[in-house]
Protein backbone atom coordinates (compact mmCIF):
# COMPACT_ATOMS: atom_id res chain seq x y z
CA UNK A 1 0.00 0.00 0.00
CA UNK A 2 1.49 3.24 -0.90
CA UNK A 3 2.20 5.29 2.16
CA UNK A 4 0.54 8.47 2.50
CA UNK A 5 2.05 10.39 5.55
CA UNK A 6 5.49 9.47 6.98
CA UNK A 7 6.95 10.89 9.93
CA UNK A 8 10.66 10.01 11.33
CA UNK A 9 12.57 10.49 13.93
CA UNK A 10 10.02 13.10 15.10
CA UNK A 11 11.39 14.93 18.21
CA UNK A 12 9.78 18.03 19.80
CA UNK A 13 11.14 19.54 23.22
CA UNK A 14 10.21 22.95 25.06
CA UNK A 15 12.77 23.96 26.89
CA UNK A 16 14.79 21.00 28.98
CA UNK A 17 11.19 18.87 28.37
CA UNK A 18 11.13 16.13 25.64
CA UNK A 19 7.52 16.17 24.89
CA UNK A 20 8.23 13.71 21.88
CA UNK A 21 11.27 11.55 21.67
CA UNK A 22 11.98 9.88 18.19
CA UNK A 23 8.31 9.25 17.26
CA UNK A 24 7.99 7.48 13.79
CA UNK A 25 5.07 5.97 11.78
CA UNK A 26 3.31 5.92 9.02
CA UNK A 27 -0.16 6.61 7.73
CA UNK A 28 -1.74 5.05 4.75
CA UNK A 29 -4.89 6.03 2.39
CA UNK A 30 -8.21 4.38 3.75
CA UNK A 31 -7.36 3.91 7.35
CA UNK A 32 -8.55 4.80 10.58
CA UNK A 33 -5.47 5.03 13.06
CA UNK A 34 -6.06 5.74 16.72
CA UNK A 35 -3.37 7.67 19.10
CA UNK A 36 -3.97 6.67 23.04
CA UNK A 37 -1.46 7.04 25.86
CA UNK A 38 -2.08 8.65 29.52
CA UNK A 39 -2.41 12.23 30.01
CA UNK A 40 0.69 14.37 29.18
CA UNK A 41 2.30 11.46 27.20
CA UNK A 42 2.33 13.78 23.79
CA UNK A 43 -1.06 13.17 21.81
CA UNK A 44 -1.69 16.81 21.58
CA UNK A 45 2.02 17.56 21.18
CA UNK A 46 1.89 15.50 18.24
CA UNK A 47 -1.62 16.36 16.56
CA UNK A 48 -0.02 19.94 16.78
CA UNK A 49 3.35 19.39 15.46
CA UNK A 50 1.85 17.48 12.47
CA UNK A 51 -0.55 20.33 11.05
CA UNK A 52 2.48 22.85 11.47
CA UNK A 53 1.42 24.15 15.20
CA UNK A 54 4.82 23.33 16.54
CA UNK A 55 7.58 23.03 15.01
CA UNK A 56 9.63 19.85 15.06
CA UNK A 57 12.64 19.81 17.37
CA UNK A 58 14.26 16.97 14.86
CA UNK A 59 13.33 14.55 12.69
CA UNK A 60 11.04 14.90 9.28
CA UNK A 61 7.01 14.47 7.96
CA UNK A 62 6.53 14.07 4.58
CA UNK A 63 3.14 13.60 3.05
CA UNK A 64 3.20 12.39 -0.33
CA UNK A 65 6.63 12.60 -0.86
CA UNK A 66 7.13 16.04 0.08
CA UNK A 67 8.57 17.17 3.42
CA UNK A 68 5.95 19.33 5.57
CA UNK A 69 7.72 20.02 8.43
CA UNK A 70 8.01 23.69 9.37
CA UNK A 71 5.26 24.82 7.12
CA UNK A 72 2.44 26.90 8.56
CA UNK A 73 -1.16 25.24 9.10
CA UNK A 74 -2.42 27.01 6.19
CA UNK A 75 0.63 25.23 3.75
CA UNK A 76 -0.18 21.71 5.54
CA UNK A 77 -4.19 22.37 5.13
CA UNK A 78 -2.65 22.51 1.14
CA UNK A 79 -0.99 18.81 1.54
CA UNK A 80 -3.85 17.78 2.89
CA UNK A 81 -3.70 17.32 6.71
CA UNK A 82 -5.58 19.41 9.10
CA UNK A 83 -6.74 18.78 12.37
CA UNK A 84 -10.24 19.64 14.61
CA UNK A 85 -9.50 21.80 18.00
CA UNK A 86 -10.97 20.11 21.33
CA UNK A 87 -14.31 21.99 22.10
CA UNK A 88 -12.98 25.28 20.78
CA UNK A 89 -13.70 24.93 17.12
CA UNK A 90 -17.57 25.72 16.41
CA UNK A 91 -18.04 29.15 15.84
CA UNK A 92 -21.55 29.48 18.28
CA UNK A 93 -22.70 33.04 16.69
CA UNK A 94 -22.80 31.56 13.13
CA UNK A 95 -24.91 29.09 11.83
CA UNK A 96 -23.61 25.82 10.46
CA UNK A 97 -23.48 26.47 6.92
CA UNK A 98 -21.16 29.26 7.50
CA UNK A 99 -19.03 27.88 10.15
CA UNK A 100 -17.84 25.10 7.11
CA UNK A 101 -17.77 27.42 4.75
CA UNK A 102 -15.25 29.51 6.88
CA UNK A 103 -12.88 26.49 6.38
CA UNK A 104 -13.55 26.45 2.72
CA UNK A 105 -12.48 29.63 2.03
CA UNK A 106 -8.88 28.48 2.73
CA UNK A 107 -8.64 27.29 -0.77
CA UNK A 108 -11.65 28.65 -2.43
CA UNK A 109 -13.52 31.60 -3.65
CA UNK A 110 -16.78 32.58 -1.36
CA UNK A 111 -19.37 31.00 -4.29
CA UNK A 112 -17.30 27.80 -4.81
CA UNK A 113 -16.70 27.38 -0.66
CA UNK A 114 -20.54 27.41 -0.52
CA UNK A 115 -20.28 24.49 -2.75
CA UNK A 116 -17.96 22.64 -0.91
CA UNK A 117 -19.85 23.26 2.70
CA UNK A 118 -22.90 22.39 1.18
CA UNK A 119 -21.61 18.96 -0.14
CA UNK A 120 -19.76 18.30 2.98
CA UNK A 121 -23.11 19.01 5.09
CA UNK A 122 -24.98 16.59 2.72
CA UNK A 123 -22.29 13.59 2.91
CA UNK A 124 -22.60 13.52 6.55
CA UNK A 125 -26.49 14.03 6.97
CA UNK A 126 -26.16 17.98 8.01
CA UNK A 127 -28.64 19.19 5.31
CA UNK A 128 -31.43 19.54 7.28
CA UNK A 129 -29.50 21.85 10.00
CA UNK A 130 -27.67 23.96 7.42
CA UNK A 131 -29.43 26.80 8.50
CA UNK A 132 -29.50 26.14 12.69
CA UNK A 133 -27.30 27.96 14.73
CA UNK A 134 -24.39 25.98 16.30
CA UNK A 135 -25.35 26.64 20.06
CA UNK A 136 -28.90 24.82 19.30
CA UNK A 137 -26.70 21.33 18.32
CA UNK A 138 -26.82 18.21 19.75
CA UNK A 139 -23.57 17.13 20.98
CA UNK A 140 -23.39 14.35 18.31
CA UNK A 141 -24.61 17.41 15.59
CA UNK A 142 -21.69 19.03 16.66
CA UNK A 143 -18.81 16.41 16.21
CA UNK A 144 -20.00 15.74 13.21
CA UNK A 145 -20.08 19.79 12.28
CA UNK A 146 -16.39 19.31 13.40
CA UNK A 147 -15.64 16.47 11.25
CA UNK A 148 -17.63 18.58 8.32
CA UNK A 149 -15.13 21.77 8.73
CA UNK A 150 -12.32 19.39 8.13
CA UNK A 151 -13.74 17.93 5.12
CA UNK A 152 -14.37 21.36 3.93
CA UNK A 153 -10.12 21.91 3.41
CA UNK A 154 -10.24 19.31 1.39
CA UNK A 155 -8.08 17.44 3.66
CA UNK A 156 -7.21 13.64 2.75
CA UNK A 157 -5.64 13.12 6.30
CA UNK A 158 -8.29 14.42 9.01
CA UNK A 159 -6.63 14.57 12.53
CA UNK A 160 -9.35 14.18 15.01
CA UNK A 161 -9.26 15.37 18.16
CA UNK A 162 -11.68 13.86 20.96
CA UNK A 163 -14.59 14.89 18.65
CA UNK A 164 -16.34 12.47 20.65
CA UNK A 165 -15.50 13.36 24.04
CA UNK A 166 -19.00 14.67 25.03
CA UNK A 167 -21.36 11.72 23.29
CA UNK A 168 -23.37 9.21 24.94
CA UNK A 169 -22.14 5.42 23.97
CA UNK A 170 -25.49 5.57 21.29
CA UNK A 171 -24.39 8.58 19.75
CA UNK A 172 -21.02 7.79 19.34
CA UNK A 173 -21.68 4.42 17.75
CA UNK A 174 -23.87 6.73 15.13
CA UNK A 175 -20.54 9.10 14.71
CA UNK A 176 -18.39 5.99 14.29
CA UNK A 177 -20.66 4.66 11.54
CA UNK A 178 -20.31 7.90 9.84
CA UNK A 179 -16.25 8.09 10.31
CA UNK A 180 -16.51 4.42 8.85
CA UNK A 181 -18.05 5.26 5.99
CA UNK A 182 -15.38 8.14 5.43
CA UNK A 183 -12.63 5.74 5.87
CA UNK A 184 -14.43 3.69 3.35
CA UNK A 185 -14.00 6.09 0.99
CA UNK A 186 -10.33 6.96 1.15
CA UNK A 187 -10.00 9.13 3.97
CA UNK A 188 -7.68 8.59 6.57
CA UNK A 189 -8.43 9.56 9.87
CA UNK A 190 -5.89 9.52 12.91
CA UNK A 191 -8.16 9.99 15.86
CA UNK A 192 -7.39 10.34 19.86
CA UNK A 193 -10.25 9.99 22.00
CA UNK A 194 -10.44 8.95 25.70
CA UNK A 195 -12.93 6.38 25.45
CA UNK A 196 -11.34 3.42 25.01
CA UNK A 197 -14.27 1.02 23.98
CA UNK A 198 -14.74 4.07 21.01
CA UNK A 199 -11.08 3.57 20.04
CA UNK A 200 -11.14 -0.22 19.91
CA UNK A 201 -14.43 -0.38 17.49
CA UNK A 202 -13.46 2.53 15.35
CA UNK A 203 -9.82 1.65 14.49
CA UNK A 204 -7.72 -0.74 12.16
CA UNK A 205 -4.66 0.24 14.39
CA UNK A 206 -3.50 1.61 16.81
CA UNK A 207 -0.50 3.80 18.47
CA UNK A 208 0.59 4.27 21.83
CA UNK A 209 2.34 7.21 23.48
CA UNK A 210 4.28 7.26 26.54
CA UNK A 211 6.41 9.73 28.21
CA UNK A 212 6.34 11.16 24.42
CA UNK A 213 7.69 8.03 22.62
CA UNK A 214 5.93 5.32 20.92
CA UNK A 215 5.69 1.77 23.34
CA UNK A 216 3.29 -0.12 20.57
CA UNK A 217 1.44 -0.21 17.43
CA UNK A 218 -1.06 -2.78 15.99
CA UNK A 219 -4.41 -3.70 16.07
CA UNK A 220 -6.79 -3.10 18.53
CA UNK A 221 -6.52 -6.92 19.65
CA UNK A 222 -2.80 -6.67 19.88
CA UNK A 223 -2.89 -3.10 21.54
CA UNK A 224 -5.20 -4.74 24.19
CA UNK A 225 -3.21 -7.63 24.76
CA UNK A 226 0.23 -5.67 25.24
CA UNK A 227 1.58 -6.21 29.09
CA UNK A 228 3.15 -2.98 28.23
CA UNK A 229 0.17 -0.85 27.27
CA UNK A 230 -1.70 -2.35 29.42
CA UNK A 231 0.71 -1.21 32.36
CA UNK A 232 1.11 2.10 30.56
CA UNK A 233 -2.54 3.30 30.12
CA UNK A 234 -5.44 0.45 29.77
CA UNK A 235 -4.39 -0.72 33.58
CA UNK A 236 -4.82 2.72 34.55
CA UNK A 237 -8.07 2.84 32.78
CA UNK A 238 -9.74 -0.31 34.36
CA UNK A 239 -8.64 0.29 37.78
CA UNK A 240 -10.19 3.98 37.20
CA UNK A 241 -13.49 2.54 36.10
CA UNK A 242 -13.37 -0.60 38.80
N1 LIG B 1 3.54 24.65 24.70
C1 LIG B 1 4.11 23.89 25.65
N2 LIG B 1 5.14 24.35 26.39
C2 LIG B 1 5.72 23.56 27.33
N3 LIG B 1 5.35 22.30 27.60
C3 LIG B 1 4.33 21.80 26.90
C4 LIG B 1 3.65 22.54 25.88
N4 LIG B 1 2.67 21.77 25.35
C5 LIG B 1 2.73 20.58 26.00
N5 LIG B 1 3.73 20.60 26.93
C6 LIG B 1 4.12 19.46 27.78
O1 LIG B 1 4.42 18.39 26.91
C7 LIG B 1 3.98 17.16 27.47
C8 LIG B 1 3.00 16.50 26.52
O2 LIG B 1 1.77 17.21 26.57
P1 LIG B 1 0.52 16.92 25.61
O3 LIG B 1 -0.51 17.96 25.89
O4 LIG B 1 0.99 16.77 24.22
O5 LIG B 1 0.03 15.50 26.16
P2 LIG B 1 -1.37 14.74 25.87
O6 LIG B 1 -1.02 13.33 25.67
O7 LIG B 1 -2.10 15.43 24.79
O8 LIG B 1 -2.13 14.92 27.25
P3 LIG B 1 -3.74 15.04 27.53
O9 LIG B 1 -4.30 13.67 27.33
O10 LIG B 1 -3.79 15.47 28.96
O11 LIG B 1 -4.31 16.07 26.58
C9 LIG B 1 3.39 17.48 28.83
O12 LIG B 1 4.39 17.29 29.80
C10 LIG B 1 3.01 18.95 28.69
O13 LIG B 1 3.05 19.59 29.95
Amino acid sequence: MTTLLQVENVTVRFGGLVALNNVSFTLNPGEIVGLIGPNGAGKTTLFSTLVGLVKPSEGRIVIEGERIDGKRPHQVARHGMTKTFQNVSLFPDMNVRDNVVVAALSHSNLADARRTADAALERLGLASIADAEVADLTFPQRALVEVARAMATRARILLLDEVMAALNPAEMDAVMDVLSSLRDEGLTLFVVEHHMRAIMRLCDRILALQFGGLIASGTPAEIAANPVVIEAYLGREKSKEA
